[in-house]
């Protein structure tokens, strides 16, 4: 997938104002970040991108800050190597789950050991969700259970699921990228038992899980939900992420018309990780 950068400069410059700009860009579909020491830099498609978006009133008026904007296409065979040199490190969940792109060498031992090739689907563990995510499976007993991983990625939640017992992980993206990384992570890492879907919820019939994973948009858990939880056992967990502690209160009350109890959350520099039990 061709993907358009947009490197943003703020000024005032500041930690809250990254944040809150980012979390704007999100709602705008930009759905990668990464930071300079000058700028904000948000990645979104290309074929999801037009200068329009970026005059959006929620960027414009801000009263905090004026942000200005320089925009560059990243050809798709680029996004390996660009990924691989800047952005990807070797990281460690909980002393417990080392994540490593195969080029990186003398990493430390680990419980859990997962190799990611990334290419461009999200999901090494660098960014906050992901890392909650991935604590939060490592509290879980998984043994037998049927598992989802609603937008995938590089199929690291699926393939953790499977190491720590899952008996099948059905895992899906509607990003063509990430469904052919998830296979090619699956067998690098010899994950035999995720089946991978090229689709979104409407994929989803009448096979049942004890516990799905959906760390996307929040405005992608909002309409899905219902889907979700249609196919959720009696007593299955949904963990959802991919949106900021102030949505937490509307994803909550998503989940509970559609019969979901709230059973606690995770934050992290202001994203979240939820869980709720059906
Ligand atoms: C934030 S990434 C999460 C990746 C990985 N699960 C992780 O935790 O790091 C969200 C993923 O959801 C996918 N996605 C976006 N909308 C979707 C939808 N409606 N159905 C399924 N996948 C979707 C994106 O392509 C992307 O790979």
């Amino acid at each position: 997938m061709e993907y358009t950068k947009v490197s943003c400069f703020l000024e005032p410059d500041s930690e809250i104002n990254r944040e809150i700009l980012t979390a704007q860009m999100g709602e705008l579909g930009f759905d990668s970040f990464s930071e300079t020491d000058k700028t904000v830099e948000a990645f979104i498609p290309s074929s999801a991108f037009t200068e329009d978006v970026l005059q959006s009133e929620s960027l414009k008026d801000n009263p905090l800050f004026k942000v200005r904007f320089q925009t560059e296409v990243i050809p798709d065979q680029n996004w390996n190597e660009v990924w691989e040199k800047n952005y990807f490190k070797p990281l460690l969940v909980e002393n417990r789950c080392l994540i490593r792109a195969p080029f990186h060498t003398d990493t430390p031992k680990a419980e859990y050991e997962i190799v990611i090739d990334p290419r461009m689907a999200f999901g090494t563990g660098n960014h906050e969700t992901t890392y909650l995510m991935i604590s939060a499976i490592l509290s879980q007993d998984l043994q037998g259970k049927q598992v989802l991983d609603m937008g995938c990625g590089t199929g690291i939640l699926g393939i953790l699921a499977s190491m720590r017992g899952a008996e099948t992980v059905k895992a899906i993206d509607i990003d063509e990228w990430a469904y052919n990384n998830t296979l090619e992570n699956a067998e690098i890492n010899n994950i035999t038992n995720i089946d991978v879907f090229l689709g979104d919820a409407n994929f989803l019939g009448k096979h049942k899980f004890d516990v799905i994973y959906a760390n996307i948009h929040r405005n992608i858990l909002l309409q899905d939900l219902p889907i979700y939880a249609s196919v959720m056992c009696k007593e299955a967990e949904i963990i959802m992420s991919g949106f900021y502690l102030e949505d937490l209160p509307t994803i909550s009350a998503k989940a509970e018309e559609v019969g979901l109890k709230p059973a606690g959350y995770q934050e992290r520099n202001n994203w979240v990780a939820a869980r709720f039990i059906r």
